[in-house]
């Protein structure tokens, strides 16, 4: 009989009396696992061996818990601060005893949460007491610990730590668990048969590689007895190739992947593209003026103060602002527009409209251009959007984040309506699968009307708020230039990528915390 060389060597590796791990094979071979494991399938196809599978349990310690084999458990080692400021005899002051045991930050509250749980003592009003008859040899953690320090991926059953300590490492971070899959193999008779007897090796050649291709086959046997010189093939022509077995495992391997808040940024603007609308672009830090002023908010209104915009230090202010506009913007704010108009009668301040900050919304692109600055003065019909980021200066919680994506547009036409707006929103969700947009009526300086959207989450059902949205005020559009009717929206990217791909967390998919399993899998569809 003959076989390729690696199956060769895995047969000679393994026993008819014993199954042997495709590791074990690996290591007794010097081949790869993935070789082994081809050639392991080959043989059970050929029945030359018996393959059996079994699931593994493995546990390793974390980059935490290796740290505590050598430093010791926070509780230890705030037990034996305590012990040494006298605390078995008296309550000595919490402030103390940790200064003197050394941890700091986040070990504190560690030792603080596990103390009292394992009995080393009472901590009460600021005050720590140590029980003279604890004993930290004792300590089933620590002592896992010490036990598992050298276990890299060690089978569960093989270290000698009880399951509810290795469960409580777990809960505590300090251990991590892993699955995998152990093959094994057994020689069947037929192989010890046919080994006994004198397998050959093979010359098979599992891979096409450059050279095989370039190479010249000049003085096969065949060209020799038939005299005809040297032949004009390559030795790839003369080689045997080893037969590919589709089913065999392979290594996984974790490829690049486009982020889908990416991909879905890309399939907004080209939704948006294919809806007529043009891209606006522009500056991440910018003036008040653009941000806040041109929108006709008053310089004293809430979101305007320092702690909801993230303000710059240097520099701190613009240098250029178009100065008709600036006046005309100032007279809207103190005046408000036309014959009847009412303004906020309060001082409004150019140097406050200079300040720089990081835009909190992307409607600063939209008055940009609305102004004439970016493109010009433009006529109707104009349709603009832009899919750029925000930052706020919010607390993090499940559906904020500090920075997000905001899908900003507006229409600019003759004669716009409510029908207009929503019938824009429902032609642009449905493109993503979103048919129930709910929209409810709010409150913008800048817009009247103005409406929130909503839609529903795929697996909570409940309603998540998408965008706000609405038809620019007079106030806004006067001294922008602007005599006709402009309908606008920002829309958050992160949210629509909730309905669309049914997270519940914005933190999965964003920030050192997220869902790598969720980013890795997530199907993209367009
Ligand atoms: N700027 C608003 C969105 C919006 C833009 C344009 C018109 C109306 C609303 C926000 O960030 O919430």
């Amino acid at each position: 009989m003959q076989l390729p060389s690696q199956q060769v060597a895995v047969l000679e590796a393994a026993r008819a009396d014993e199954a042997t791990s495709v590791d074990a094979l690996a290591a007794a071979t010097d081949l790869p696992p993935e070789t082994v494991t081809g050639a392991v399938f080959e043989l059970e196809t050929e029945g030359l061996v018996a393959v059996s599978e079994r699931v593994d349990e493995t546990v390793a310690l974390t980059d935490e818990g290796r740290d505590y084999v050598t430093e010791g458990l926070p509780e230890v080692r705030l037990y034996e601060a305590a012990l040494e400021a006298g605390a078995d005899a008296d309550p000595v002051s919490m402030g103390r005893v940790i200064g003197a045991s050394g941890l700091e930050g986040g070990a504190v509250d560690i030792a603080l949460s596990n103390y009292a749980r394992k009995g080393y003592g009472v901590i009460d009003s600021g005050e720590i007491t140590a029980d003279p008859d604890a004993d930290p040899d004792a300590d089933a953690e620590a002592n896992a610990l010490a036990a598992l320090a050298d276990a890299d991926d060690a089978p569960v059953d093989s270290v000698d730590v009880d399951s509810e300590t290795l469960a409580s490492l777990e809960r505590r971070g300090l251990l991590d668990r892993h699955e995998s899959t152990v093959r094994e193999a057994t020689l069947t008779e037929r192989a010890v048969t046919e080994l006994m007897a004198g397998i050959e090796t093979a010359e098979t050649v599992g891979q096409v590689t450059p050279e095989l291709l370039t190479s010249w086959a000049k003085q096969s046997f065949a060209d020799h007895s038939s005299g005809q010189g040297p032949r004009e093939d390559g030795e790839w022509e003369d080689v045997e190739f080893a037969e590919y077995n589709v089913e065999a495992d392979a290594e996984q391997f974790e490829g690049g992947n486009v982020h889908i808040l990416r991909q879905t940024a890309e399939r907004v603007k080209d939704t948006l593209v294919g809806m007529g609308f043009q891209e606006m672009d522009g500056p991440h830090v910018d003036a008040d003026f653009w941000i806040n002023d041109c929108l006709f908010m008053p310089q004293d209104h809430p979101a305007r103060t320092h702690w909801d915009r993230f303000a710059l230090e240097n520099p701190t202010h613009i240098d250029d602002l178009p100065a008709d506009l600036v006046d005309r913007v100032e007279r809207a704010h103190k005046d408000g527009v036309g014959p009847d108009g009412e303004g906020y009668h309060s001082p409004w301040d150019e140097d406050f409209a200079r300040a720089l900050a990081l835009r909190g919304h992307t409607t600063s692109l939209s008055t940009r251009y609305l102004s004439g600055e970016e493109v010009g003065e433009l006529e109707p019909p104009q349709r603009y959007f832009s899919v750029e980021k925000v930052y706020r200066n919010d607390t993090l919680d499940p559906t904020h984040l500090l920075e997000f994506f905001q899908i900003e547009g507006w229409v600019m036409a003759e004669d716009l309506s409510v029908r207009d707006l929503m019938g824009t929103f429902e032609e642009f969700y449905s493109q993503f699968g979103i048919e129930d947009i709910q929209f409810k009526p709010h409150y913008n300086p800048y817009t009247e009307p103005s409406f929130e959207l909503f839609g529903t989450h795929p697996t909570t059902g409940e309603l998540v708020e998408i965008g706000n949205s609405g038809i620019f005020r007079e106030e806004m559009l006067e001294p922008l230039g602007v005599d006709c009717d402009v309908m606008a929206w920002g829309l958050a990217l992160e949210r629509l990528l909730m309905l669309m791909y049914g997270f519940e967390d914005i933190r999965d998919i964003h920030g050192t915390l997220c869902d790598l399993e969720l980013l890795r899998n997530t199907e993209v569809t367009y």
